[in-house]
């Protein structure tokens, strides 16, 4: 697991210089079993994230092992591994594109059709299918939002991830690069969404 994690701090750091998580912001998770998993230690800098800023939590975000506190958005990570079987690795960024698109969007749901890379994500093979990416309202009582997603969650199945809204973006994968890669393809999306939108003058 220390070579895994080490792996994960050098991939969140390149995150970081990509401007996806700036002020300490985002949080990142690794599942050990159906029990536990890693998480990101609450307020470090991504851009010196290293093994030890990780803490071991259980499925109701207590703290295991490790020094400092879970994220403060644990509950979250434990409600899409609860949901999603297949989930060992969750991302959460703030990266511009994410945040700017949840606050032009004012319906809770974003509708994605015609990209080549939709392909990025499970059980798509043609540009032609859609993609929807709830959006949740912010909040800062975790519990309550991490019960209205778990709801959706349950509720749909093939989601994208989603995005909080002025907030950002969790998207996970079966292992760290399949996340990686659907993050990278969503907020590639998401851009081109977004210049999409200033060329016409509009969204949705
Ligand atoms: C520094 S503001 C961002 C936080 O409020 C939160 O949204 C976030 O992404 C990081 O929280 P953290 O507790 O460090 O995992
Ligand atoms: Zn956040």
């Amino acid at each position: 697991m220390k070579e895994r994690l080490k792996e994960f701090a050098k991939i969140i750091k390149d995150l970081y210089l990509k401007g996806w998580l700036p002020a300490t912001s985002g949080n990142f998770s690794l599942k050990v079993d159906d029990k536990s998993f890693f998480i990101t230690s609450s307020g470090k800098h991504k851009g010196k994230i290293s093994p030890k800023d990780f803490v071991l939590v259980d499925m109701e975000g207590n703290l295991l092992a490790g020094e400092g506190k879970p994220s403060a958005e644990t509950l979250l990570h434990a409600v899409i591994y609860k949901c999603i079987p297949s989930a060992s690795c969750v991302m959460h960024v703030h990266s511009p594109n994410s945040t700017v698109i949840s606050r032009i969007v004012k319906d809770s749901k974003i509708y994605l059709q015609g990209y080549e890379l939709l392909k990025a994500f499970e059980g798509i093979d043609t540009h032609e299918a859609e993609l929807i990416l709830p959006i949740f309202e912010n909040s800062q009582d975790m519990p309550k939002l991490a019960k209205k997603v778990e709801e959706e969650l349950r509720s749909a199945s093939g989601l994208a991830g989603f995005l909080l809204r002025s907030h950002g973006v969790y998207v996970w994968g079966k292992d760290i690069h399949t996340a990686l890669m659907k993050l990278e393809a969503l907020d590639f999306i998401l851009e081109c969404e977004l210049k999409l939108a200033i060329i016409s003058g509009g969204m949705q």
